[in-house]
Formats: structure tokens, C-alpha cells, sequence
């Protein structure tokens, strides 16, 4: 059958097919203002999950899903510019990845806007516990890490909200605008399967509020927010824009959640009043692509509310200098012979970093005051890294038995207090725009901006990443710092590459030995050019004179400046 289908179609050098004589793309869209109703369901929006998906993959019937929704892609095989048995490639299937291998920059949510069936509904296992309503963990005052069941009902929630109508609430940067959150949705009430489990979710944007980004650091973005409830929790999420790599803190005080974002050097406030108490351990995490930050708060009772309260807009001010944090110690555990990670949680709520920025500790001994930068290192970069500690700041504090500030670091134990500042830096993500192809070149505890860039880079989905090579500079094999995860995340995305270079390496080491040079630059980079369209940029951190030098070689190399940013404490 699929044979016959393509007797039809010849191809041409770029893979693409030539269309059959009224299958263009003016053709499709025409078919779909018809009238004539391409679900094959009746155009109600419904969940599906992976098992009837699996069920819809012939000719005739043939559905597919991508990023959580499913759609039904049987009329559109003859219009597919790649022809009909590339596009059955995804047919019954979660096609994100390989719709992404393909041709990321496809706005296949438009095209097949009209074939829309529903979300992608993840199944459940049937024993485990859903929501967690007991009392946190009495080691921790923090969020327990979501369970497999959790992440699914929340994967499942996010996938519906994607095909609820979009609604865009848009807040401006206007002082004191007040804003309601809209009531449960009933539609979701009823699509959502869980036995004991009232659910609702706010209607909200279908795609990630983008192209805002180009904002100068002058007009802060304006901020959007929306909010979905379970029975026992609540999450906010606000909006910053694309790439737009916001810092943020939560905290509930007076009756109030209070929400921070900090972007591009410009501080806003949310302030909500919910219609019934929420309570502490608060959970915030931090979408680094969309910009998206994401609050999460337990209700004190169990229930269902009818809207999420009214949100004020703060004041927009400029960060004028950075915040001190009272932050406890939550876990110290070993990454290296001499390296700790220190998980710390500041005491008035979560706090979340922007990538590639640093905080400074500040500690007073023998009566001066000592300070040192660390750029804390996302989750699970630790195999000890626990889940209790949940939305902790990570620091990798190397111990200098000469140094003033870690060998104190080095004591410290759980519930001590420590105060940190920030944060400070100035990376934007915004120069990772275009950006393909990423060198990281890092020595020592230099390593702790370039993790969070790893997992953006791979990560991200526009542009898809081609490369993330990490050139790691250490002097003996037993300071390399996190070299387990570097292992495991080649084995499973053949788009990450580490090289490891040590300048006292043992004789039985098999790979490069010495120094940052322009010859091993030259063999790592290869002939590199830079012009208008850079697709490539180089990311720099270690002691100074290693930051300088491999400045000075890149530059040699002819990157140009444009293409570099080198951290510096
Ligand atoms: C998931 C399975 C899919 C596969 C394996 C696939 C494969 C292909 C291939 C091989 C091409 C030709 C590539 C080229 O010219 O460089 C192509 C083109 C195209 N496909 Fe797909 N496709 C898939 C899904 C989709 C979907 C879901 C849509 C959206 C409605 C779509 C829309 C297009 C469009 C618009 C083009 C032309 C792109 C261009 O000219 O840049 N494809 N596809």
C-alpha cells in the first residue's frame, strides 16, 4: 500500500517529495478551513495515551504525537513535503525526536493546528502514590523530590494544558496591576483520570511566550503568569521570555506568596493573595529555554479552589546590589579527594540563580571578612545528591589547606548557617541564541558554570544543539570533577564530547598531557570562522592566567570576541 502511495512521488536531492497536483501548502490550509473535521474524533479534545496511540499507525488512520500533543496526521500524509512514508516514520508513536532529528524548525503546531485530538495522557502505575499530602520529611524542611507517578499526572496536567484554547494573559510592567486567576476549568475536571484526584489548571499560552528577548536591558519584558492546582498543591508560573535566564526566590509571608524574578538586571514582584493558606516547604525551579519559573506550594487543607487569588504586580526596580541570604546546611558530601558539595537552602524560601551567575559566602574569621564566588551547581550532578534537599543551592567548595575561607567551609555540618550574596555575574543567555555548537573550556572548580550549560545545550530544542564539547584542564586524573556524569551523559546523547587534559598525568594515562596551547587549540577547534551567522561560541573558566591564555589562543585562533565569554570570579 505504502509503495503504491508513493508511485505518486518523486524525489528530489534534498529528500523533499514533489506534492501531488493540489496538495500544496495553500491546498492544506484550504482543507482545513473546509470545515471538514480532521481529528477523526468530531474535534473534541481528548487525552490519549501511549497504548491507544500505539493503535493509530496505517495509512488510513494514523495519528502521531509531539511535545505532549497528538494528532491525527492521516490527511495531511499527501501533504507532507517529505512524503507520506518519512512522516509514517511517527505514526502511533511519541514522534518528538525524531520530528526534532528532522526539522526542528517545522511550526507543526499551525499546520496541524485543525488535527488536533488531544493530549498525551501518561499512564499510571496503579500502586503508587500519587499525591503526597503527609508532612515533609523531618530531616528536611524542603519538598521531597516528585515520584515517577508524580512526574507523569504532572507531564500528563502540562500536556493538557498545551491543548486547552489558548487564552494569553498578558501582565505589563504597569505598577500594582491586579489580575484574577481564572476558575477551574471543567474540561479539565473531566479529562483528567486520576480516581481520587480533583485537578485544575488555568487556560494558558500554547506556545512559550518568545520573541521578546531582544529587549534592551532598559524595557524589562513584560511578565505573563498562570497558575494549575492539584487537591493539595498549587503551582504559579511566570513567564520572562525566551532566553531570557531569570534569577527568582519565593517566600510566603504576611498570608502572601511573594514571587521575585530578576531578569536582565530589572527586580519584579508577584504578589499573590490566595482565596485559602498555603504552606511552607515552597519548591521553585527555573526553565532556562522558555524562561518560564515555576512556584509550587502545598495548600494547608486539602481542596479544590475556585481561582488562584489575586496577583499584584510589584513596583519594577533595578537590581541595585546584591541580596544576603541566611541559608542552612542541608548536606555536605564528597565529589572529589578534595572537593565538597555543599547543599545549603536559604531560610526564607527557594532561590534560583540565573545560569552562568555566582554567589559569594561571606564568612567572618579572626575578625576579617572572608569572601569567596561559587556558581552552584544544578541538581544531580552529586551521587549522593539527596532528594530531600530538593531546591538547595549546590556549592563545590574546593579545600586549599592554605586557604581562609574553605578549610572553614570544610567544617561545617548539617542545620550550621552560613550567609551568602548575589547573585552576581554578567552572562546572557541571549548570546546562546544561535548558537550549534559549544566549547566549554574549563580548569578545576572552573567546571561549575559550564554543568548548567551543558544540560541547557542539550536540552534545548531551538536551535538543536549539534555539539557540546567540554575541554576539561585538571593536573591528575583524581581531580577530575564529575567526570562519572560527563561518562554517563555521552552514553546517552552522542551530541556531548569531553577531552580531558592533565598537566601531571601518571604514565598510565592514555589521554592529552600539558598545557593549553595553540597547537592543541588548533586540533580542537579546527578550522573555525566567524562571520554574521555564528553558530559556534566558546565559553571560558579557570584560575585567571588560565582564563587570560585561553583568551589570548582562541582570539589567535580567530574567534572573535563576539563568540567568547570568560567567566571571571
Ligand atoms: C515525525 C516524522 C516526520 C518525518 C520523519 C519527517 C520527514 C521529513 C523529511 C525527510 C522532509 C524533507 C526534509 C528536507 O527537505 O530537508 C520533511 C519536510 C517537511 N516536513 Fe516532515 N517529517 C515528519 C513529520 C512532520 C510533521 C508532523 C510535519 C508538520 C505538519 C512536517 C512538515 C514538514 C514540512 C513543512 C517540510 C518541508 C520543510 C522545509 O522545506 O524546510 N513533517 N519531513
Amino acid at each position: 500500500m505504502l509503495i503504491l502511495f508513493c508511485q505518486y512521488w518523486a524525489r528530489n536531492p534534498r529528500n523533499k517529495c514533489a506534492l501531488q497536483p493540489g496538495h500544496s501548502l495553500m491546498d492544506w490550509i484550504r482543507l482545513g478551513n473546509s470545515g471538514k473535521d480532521l481529528t477523526g474524533v468530531g474535534g473534541r479534545i481528548r487525552p490519549v495515551s501511549l497504548s491507544e496511540l500505539a493503535t493509530h499507525n496505517t495509512l488510513n488512520d494514523a495519528w502521531l504525537a509531539i511535545r505532549g500533543r497528538v494528532y491525527n496526521i492521516t490527511h495531511y500524509l499527501p501533504y507532507h513535503p517529505g512524503g507520506p512514508e518519512e512522516l509514517m516514520r511517527g505514526a502511533g508513536i511519541d514522534a518528538t525526536q525524531i520530528f526534532d532529528k528532522v526539522h526542528p524548525w517545522v511550526n507543526y503546531d499551525s499546520l496541524l493546528a485543525k488535527c488536533l485530538v488531544g493530549p498525551l495522557r501518561f499512564e499510571l502505575p496503579d500502586s503508587e502514590e500519587l499525591f503526597d499530602t503527609s508532612t515533609p520529611s523531618l530531616k528536611s524542611d524542603r519538598l521531597r523530590e516528585p515520584s515517577k507517578a508524580q512526574e507523569l499526572v504532572r507531564k500528563s496536567m502540562e500536556n493538557l494544558a498545551n491543548c486547552i484554547t489558548p487564552v494569553r494573559k498578558k501582565i505589563t510592567s504597569k505598577n500594582d496591576e491586579t489580575a484574577k486567576g481564572s476558575p477551574p476549568s471543567k474540561i479539565m475536571q473531566s479529562l483528567i483520570q486520576s480516581a481520587d484526584l480533583p485537578v485544575s489548571i488555568s487556560r494558558r499560552a500554547a506556545s512559550s511566550p518568545v520573541k521578546k528577548a531582544d529587549k534592551r536591558l532598559d524595557s524589562p519584558v513584560p511578565l505573563r503568569h498562570d497558575w494549575i492546582q492539584t487537591s493539595t498543591k498549587l503551582t504559579i508560573s511566570v513567564y520572562t521570555g525566551y532566553l531570557a535566564n531569570p534569577g527568582g526566590s519565593a517566600r510566603i509571608t504576611e498570608g502572601f506568596l511573594l514571587i521575585e524574578v530578576a531578569t536582565n538586571g530589572w527586580l519584579r514582584t508577584l504578589k499573590l493573595k490566595t482565596e485559602s493558606k498555603l504552606k511552607e516547604p515552597l519548591q521553585l525551579r527555573v526553565f532556562a529555554e522558555s524562561g518560564k519559573i515555576e512556584v509550587t506550594a502545598l495548600k494547608a487543607v486539602a481542596e479544590v479552589w475556585k481561582g488562584c487569588g489575586e496577583v499584584t504586580l510589584g513596583t519594577t526596580s533595578r537590581v541595585s546590589s546584591p541580596r544576603s541570604v541566611d541559608c542552612r546546611v542541608m548536606r555536605v558530601s564528597k565529589v572529589s579527594h578534595n572537593t565538597l558539595l555543599l547543599s545549603v537552602c536559604p531560610r526564607a524560601g527557594p532561590v534560583v540563580v540565573p545560569l552562568g551567575h555566582h554567589v559569594r559566602v561571606h564568612k567572618r574569621i579572626d575578625g576579617t571578612e572572608c569572601v569567596r564566588s561559587y556558581t552552584p551547581v544544578g541538581e544531580g550532578w552529586s551521587p549522593t545528591d539527596a532528594s530531600d534537599v530538593y531546591s538547595a543551592l549546590r556549592l563545590a567548595v574546593k579545600e586549599y589547606e592554605s586557604g581562609a575561607l574553605s578549610p572553614h567551609l570544610a567544617t561545617l555540618k548539617m542545620g550550621d548557617l552560613i550567609t551568602l550574596s548575589g547573585p552576581y555575574g554578567n552572562f546572557e543567555l541571549q548570546v546562546f541564541k544561535s548558537v550549534k555548537t559549544l566549547y566549554l573550556i574549563a580548569a578545576g572548580t572552573g567546571i561549575t558554570p559550564m554543568l548548567g550549560l551543558i544540560k541547557f545545550m542539550l536540552s534545548r530544542s531551538n536551535p538543536r544543539c549539534e555539539l557540546t564539547h567540554l575541554i576539561f584542564f585538571n593536573k591528575t586524573e583524581e581531580d577530575i570533577l564529575f567526570r562519572d556524569n560527563f561518562e554517563e551523559i555521552i552514553k546517552e546523547d552522542d551530541r556531548f564530547k569531553v577531552t580531558h587534559v592533565l598537566s601531571e598525568a601518571s604514565p598510565s594515562w592514555t589521554g592529552y598531557k600539558g598545557r593549553i596551547s595553540s597547537e592543541f587549540i588548533s586540533e580542537i577547534l579546527g578550522d573555525i570562522k566567524c562571520g554574521d551567522e555564528c553558530t559556534h561560541y566558546a565559553c571560558l573558566c579557570g584560575p585567571t592566567e588560565f582564563t587570560y591564555a585561553s583568551l589570548d589562543l582562541l582570539k589567535k585562533h580567530g574567534v572573535s570576541e563576539g563568540c567568547i565569554h570568560a567567566f571571571m570570579g
